[in-house]
């Protein structure tokens, strides 16, 4: 095989604690990722020498920092692996809006060229070397929902439910190094001790600060929470809430339209990148 296709998918924070802060300054969280069936698609092609390149251009992000080069070249260097690869990268995720697409991308690279490159590695070497490239790599490796703790890297498979989806994309950025050294940032919350891990019904430690920060942000939360509950993802800018039905989704998704980009999908528990693998073997 010399080419392959694999999505991306985005990840939602069905809920998020920050229950203290490391002595390098980043946060302990507790958190549940699900992922989303809406996703980026990478196609990845072998080259006939070992050069690393990124056939896309992604709009205010250079090539050898963009993640998907980063973690192909990882890859490559700790592998010991000569081969080289072309990829393209057609983005659907909106940038920076806490639904994981950077994070995402690197981990279908990761796998992606583990298989292109028939390296036989297994995912907790996977996960490791996506840890060092961002918080959120390791659960995109392993693809199964999870009740997350540390910043984000020991996870435990949970099952929650598989709703319908409506995210809102506020259009406006918001910056993960700020919500996360704002003073008024709940640090505190207390560890879970309950077994099985809730699902659902908590809340999001940073959705006040950003509330605070993020007029868009805040107005994209009323308008959706008057039809369901409604909560940022990770440090924002998207919100979403849960629908049981695809149809009720896309009917409020088209009573916000006039004001509100967002789209519609399905919550799953496998990812659709594992799914898609799993269709290869
Ligand atoms: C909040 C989460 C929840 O899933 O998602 P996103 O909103 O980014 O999708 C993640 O933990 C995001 O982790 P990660 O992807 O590593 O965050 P980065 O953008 O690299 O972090 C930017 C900065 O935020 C701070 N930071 C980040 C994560 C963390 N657990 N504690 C922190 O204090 C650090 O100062 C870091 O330098
Ligand atoms: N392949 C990539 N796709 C998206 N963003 C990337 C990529 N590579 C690097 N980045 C950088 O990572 C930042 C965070 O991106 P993203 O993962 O989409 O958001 P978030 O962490 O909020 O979910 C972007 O603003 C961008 O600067």
């Amino acid at each position: 095989m010399t080419t392959l296709s694999l999505p991306a998918p985005a990840k939602l924070n069905l809920w998020l604690h920050i229950i203290g802060r490391r002595d390098d300054g980043y946060h302990e969280l507790e958190t549940v990722f699900q992922f989303l069936d809406h996703a980026d698609q990478l196609r990845f092609a072998l080259r006939d020498d070992d050069q690393v390149r990124l056939q896309t251009d992604v709009p205010g992000v250079d090539h050898d920092s963009n993640l998907i080069v980063r973690a192909a070249r990882q890859l490559q260097q700790q592998s010991g692996c000569i081969q080289g690869v072309d990829i393209w990268l057609e983005k659907l995720l909106p940038m920076g809006g806490g639904i994981g697409g950077g994070s995402s991308d690197a981990a279908t690279t990761l796998l992606g060229l583990n298989h292109l490159w028939q390296l036989g590695w297994d995912l907790d070497r996977l996960a490791a070397l996506g840890l060092s490239l961002g918080a959120d790599v390791p659960v995109f490796v392993r693809g199964h929902a999870a009740f997350a703790q540390g910043v984000g890297e020991q996870l435990t498979p949970v099952d929650p439910v598989e709703p319908w989806y409506v995210v809102l994309v506020p259009q406006v950025s918001v910056s993960t190094a700020e919500i996360f050294s704002h003073p008024q940032l709940t640090r505190d919350s207390l560890p879970l001790k309950m077994r099985p891990v809730p699902e659902g019904n908590s809340r999001n430690d940073c959705q006040p600060v950003v509330e605070q920060s993020y007029p868009e942000v805040r107005n994209a939360l009323n308008l959706l929470g008057k039809y369901t509950e409604a909560r940022l993802t990770g440090t924002g800018s998207c919100v979403f809430g849960a629908f049981p039905s695809k149809a009720e989704a896309d009917k409020v998704l088209a009573l916000l339209s006039e004001t509100q980009t967002g789209f519609v999908a399905k919550g799953s528990n496998v990812s659709m990148l594992h799914r898609k693998l799993q269709s290869l073997l």
